[in-house]
């Protein structure tokens, strides 16, 4: 089913004809500031087709990132501006600080999810899964990264964390990034996403757009 971004804005990252095994053709707009969520079935294919948008797997169809092809861009130039968040990330060195640019002041970074400074010097090895999630998405918060591709991004995390997480990413929303979030937990998806789709029979089907329960808030004022 085609779909548009925020009416009067141009789209950010358009998906046209993506296909990659049972899922697709897909057609999707996210905009600049704008939060997409899509929930299913386990096996429904979400993580196939956020694979697929990063261009980490073959596929059919293409993807724009402000107008410029995934097909004319190299591969390790487009998946840092569009990147793809696993739920369960690789690792290529030991420690958390050597998966990080040396400018990168991991010490003011790691607080923000709700991780001690001196994670930085400890092996990734010894992390617990929630704390590997985090690192993993602050890995991703990459100079000219535009568009996160976030794979259950707190379904390993207790409540405190995932309110730190929920508030980075709107922070990264603030700033113009844009978000395609795979999520379990419908509140998540009524929380954060401007526009909520459903992946199912390898299509994805829209919800009725609705405020963000952020944007609700904020109408409301002080209370
Ligand atoms: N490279 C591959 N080759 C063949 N089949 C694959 C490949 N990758 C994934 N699949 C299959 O595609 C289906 C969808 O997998 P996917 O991981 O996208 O599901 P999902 O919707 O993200 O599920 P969950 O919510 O459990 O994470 C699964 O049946 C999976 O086995």
């Amino acid at each position: 089913m085609p779909s548009t971004s925020v009416p009067g804005t141009a789209p950010l990252l358009v998906l046209k004809g993506l296909r990659r095994l049972h899922v697709g053709p897909v057609d999707l707009d996210v905009a600049a500031g704008e939060c997409v969520s899509i929930m299913g079935a386990s096996g429904a294919g979400k993580s196939v087709l956020l694979r697929a948008v990063a261009d980490l797997d073959p596929h059919e169809g293409d993807a724009w990132l402000g107008g410029a092809a995934c097909s004319a861009m190299p591969a390790p130039l487009w998946r840092r501006r569009v990147t793809y968040v696993a739920a369960e990330s690789g690792w290529w060195a030991d420690t958390v600080a050597a998966h990080f640019a040396p400018g990168v002041d991991l010490t003011a970074l790691l607080p923000r999810v709700g991780l001690a400074p001196d994670l930085a010097g400890a092996p990734v090895a010894r992390c617990s899964t929630g704390e590997r999630q985090r690192l993993a998405l602050l890995r991703a918060l990459q100079p000219d990264n535009r568009v996160l591709l976030l794979d259950e991004p707190t379904s390993g995390l207790d409540e405190e964390a995932r309110a730190l997480v929920e508030q980075l990413l709107r922070q990264r929303l603030a700033e113009g990034a844009g978000l395609l979030l795979v999520t379990h937990d419908a509140a998540q998806a009524q929380r954060l996403a401007h526009r909520r789709y459903t992946l199912a029979d390898g299509a994805l089907q829209a919800e009725a757009s609705r405020p963000t329960a952020d944007a609700l808030a904020l109408e409301a004022g002080p209370r």
